[in-house]
C-alpha cells in the first residue's frame, strides 16, 4: 500500500501535536482522523478500518511511565490485532520502547519528530502490509494452503507431487468435505498447464440437457432457447485443466458421452458439424466408494479405466490424527482474523472434544464448527461449550459408531482417559490397565 491510499488515526490528548500531525499527513495520505479523548478509541476503530493508529504513551501528562500508551495499545490489538500501531513519546526511554514493540507496536518514535522520519517510518510500514498481503496469495497456490502433516496426508502430498506435472488424468476419491477440490486445484496449480484455464463442472448437478450443452457448447439455434453460440467446458479447459466433480453421479448414457469425447479427443458443439480437437487434462472426484463405481449395473469400467490413470483417496479427518488440531488451529486464526477478534487460547477439554468427534463431515465440518465457535465466544479462550456439533452431522455419527472398529473404540477411551486425568499419563496409563509405555505406544499409533 502506499502512502496516498492510507487511512490514519491520530490519539494525543496534546492538540498542538494533533494539529501538527493532522496538517503533515493531510496532503500525503487518503484521510487522517484526529482524536483527543483514548476513551474513544474503542468506537472510531469500530467506525472505520485504519491502517495505522499513531497513539500517544503519555495521556495526563503526569504519570511519564508510559503505561497508558501500552494499556492502549493492547484495548487497539484486542479489537483490531492486524493494524500497525506506532507509539509516540516525549522520552527517549529505550526499556519502553521494547516493552511497547512486544506488546504488539510496529514502531516507535520519540519527540520531538522530524517529519520526514514519520512519514518515512509509516511509509515502510504500509510497503510491508502490501508485501504480506501478496504472500499470502501466492501461498495459496501450490500445497501450501492445503494444511496436514500426518501420515495419511503425507502419502497424498507425496502422490500430488509425483503425478501433478504428468498428463495423467487423475481419479480423486473420498469422503465430502475431505479436501477433494484443493486437491483438483493444487494438481493443476503443480502442473506445466497452471497458467491455462482451470475449468471446473459439477457434473453430478446437471440435467441430461444441461450435460450436453454445458459440456460440449451449442451454436446459435440449435434449441429453442440457444440465442447465440456458447462455448462449452471441454473447449473453455483447452490447454489447461478440466476438473468433473461428482463423476459418479452421471448416467450410463452421460458416460457413453464423455467416453467418446475422451478417446476420440474431439467435441461437436450442439448444432455444429465441425468437430474441435481439444487438449485437456482431466481430473475426476467423486464420494461414490470405489466397490460401488466397480459395480458394472451403475458405472461403465472402461469409463473408469480412462479417467483413473492414477487415483488419490483423500483419508476422512477422523484418520487423520495430529491434523485435527492443526486444521483447527489454522481455522480459529483465520475466523478470529475475520471477525475482527484477539487471537483465542485453546483450552485442553476443546481439543479433546474435537479429537473425540468422528467429523462425518470432515474438515468442512470441522471448519463450520470453528467459524460458530469464534462468532459465538465470549472469552479470549475457547472451551468445551464452545464447541457445538449440528445434530445433522450428530445423526451421521451416531450411525457411524455402530460400524466402529476396535481402534476407534481403543482411541476415544484413551481421550476420555486422558481428558478426565488433565492429560496425566500417569494416572491416565492406571485407570486404562495399561503400563506408561503402552500408554505412549498407543498415543504415537493413533498420532494424539
Ligand atoms: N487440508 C486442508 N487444509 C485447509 N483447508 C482444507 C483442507 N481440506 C479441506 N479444506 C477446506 O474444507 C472445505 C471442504 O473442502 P473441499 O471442498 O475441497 O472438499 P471436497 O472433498 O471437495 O468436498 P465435496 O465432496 O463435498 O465436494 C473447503 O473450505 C476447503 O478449503
Amino acid at each position: 500500500m502506499v502512502l496516498k491510499e492510507a487511512t490514519i488515526l491520530v490519539i494525543d490528548d496534546d492538540v498542538d501535536v494533533l494539529t501538527a500531525l493532522r496538517l503533515l499527513f493531510k496532503p500525503l495520505v487518503k484521510e487522517v482522523i484526529i482524536e483527543k479523548n483514548p476513551s474513544n478509541i474503542g468506537a472510531q476503530i469500530d467506525k472505520k478500518n485504519f491502517d495505522i493508529i499513531i497513539l500517544d504513551m503519555n495521556f495526563n501528562g503526569l504519570v511519564n511511565t508510559g503505561n497508558e500508551g501500552i494499556f492502549w495499545l493492547n484495548e487497539i490489538k484486542k479489537i483490531k490485532p492486524k493494524t500497525d500501531v506506532v507509539l509516540i513519546t516525549a522520552y527517549a526511554d529505550i526499556d519502553l520502547a521494547i516493552r511497547a514493540l512486544k506488546e504488539g507496536a510496529s514502531d516507535f518514535l520519540v519527540k520531538p519528530w522530524k517529519n520526514e522520519k514519520i512519514t518515512n517510518t509509516i511509509s515502510s510500514l504500509l510497503k510491508a502490509r502490501k508485501s504480506n498481503a501478496s504472500d499470502k496469495k501466492s501461498s495459496q497456490l501450490g500445497t501450501s494452503a492445503i494444511i496436514g502433516e500426518s501420515e495419511a496426508i503425507k502419502d497424498v502430498f507425496l502422490k500430488l507431487k509425483k503425478v501433478a506435472p504428468t498428463d495423467a488424468n487423475v481419479l480423486i476419491l473420498g469422503e465430502n468435505g475431505t479436501g477433494k477440490d484443493l486437491i483438483a486445484k493444487a494438481l493443476h496449480d503443480n502442473s506445466n498447464r497452471k497458467d491455462k484455464p482451470f475449468v471446473k463442472v459439477d457434473v453430478g448437478a446437471l440435467t441430461s440437457s444441461l450435460f450436453e450443452s454445458e459440456l460440449f457448447g451449442y451454436k446459435k439455434g440449435a434449441f429453442t432457447d440457444a440465442k447465440e453460440d456458447r462455448v462449452g467446458r471441454f473447449e473453455a479447459a483447452n490447454g489447461g485443466t478440466l476438473f468433473l466433480d461428482e463423476i459418479g453421479n452421471i448416467t450410463l448414457g452421460q458416460q457413453v458421452r464423455l467416453l467418446t469425447v475422451l478417446q476420440n479427443r474431439l467435441v461437436t458443439p450442439l448444432g455444429s458439424n465441425e468437430a474441435i480437437s481439444i487438449d485437456i487434462r482431466l481430473i475426476c472426484a467423486t464420494n461414490i466408494e470405489p466397490k460401488v463405481l466397480a459395480d458394472e449395473q451403475k458405472f461403465r469400467k472402461d469409463l473408469i479405466y480412462r479417467i483413473n490413470t492414477v487415483d488419490i483417496v483423500m483419508p476422512p479427518l477422523r484418520d487423520r490424527g495430529t491434523d485435527i488440531t492443526l486444521l483447527a488451529k489454522h481455522f480459529i486464526s483465520v475466523y478470529a482474523d475475520k471477525y475482527n477478534k484477539s487471537q483465542f487460547l485453546l483450552d485442553s477439554g476443546f481439543i479433546s472434544k474435537l479429537k473425540k468427534h468422528d467429523f462425518p463431515g470432515n474438515v468442512r465440518e470441522l471448519q463450520y464448527v470453528l467459524e460458530r465457535a469464534v462468532i459465538m465466544a465470549d472469552s479470549t479462550s475457547l472451551k468445551p461449550e464452545d464447541l457445538v456439533f449440528s445434530s445433522i452431522e450428530r445423526q451421521t455419527s451416531k450411525a457411524s459408531t455402530t460400524t466402529m472398529n476396535l481402534d476407534s473404540l481403543e482411541k476415544n477411551a484413551i481421550l476420555t482417559v486422558l481428558e478426565k486425568n488433565k492429560g496425566n499419563v500417569s494416572k491416565s496409563a492406571k485407570e486404562l490397565g495399561i503400563t506408561r509405555a503402552a500408554l505412549y505406544r498407543r498415543l504415537d499409533k493413533y498420532e494424539l
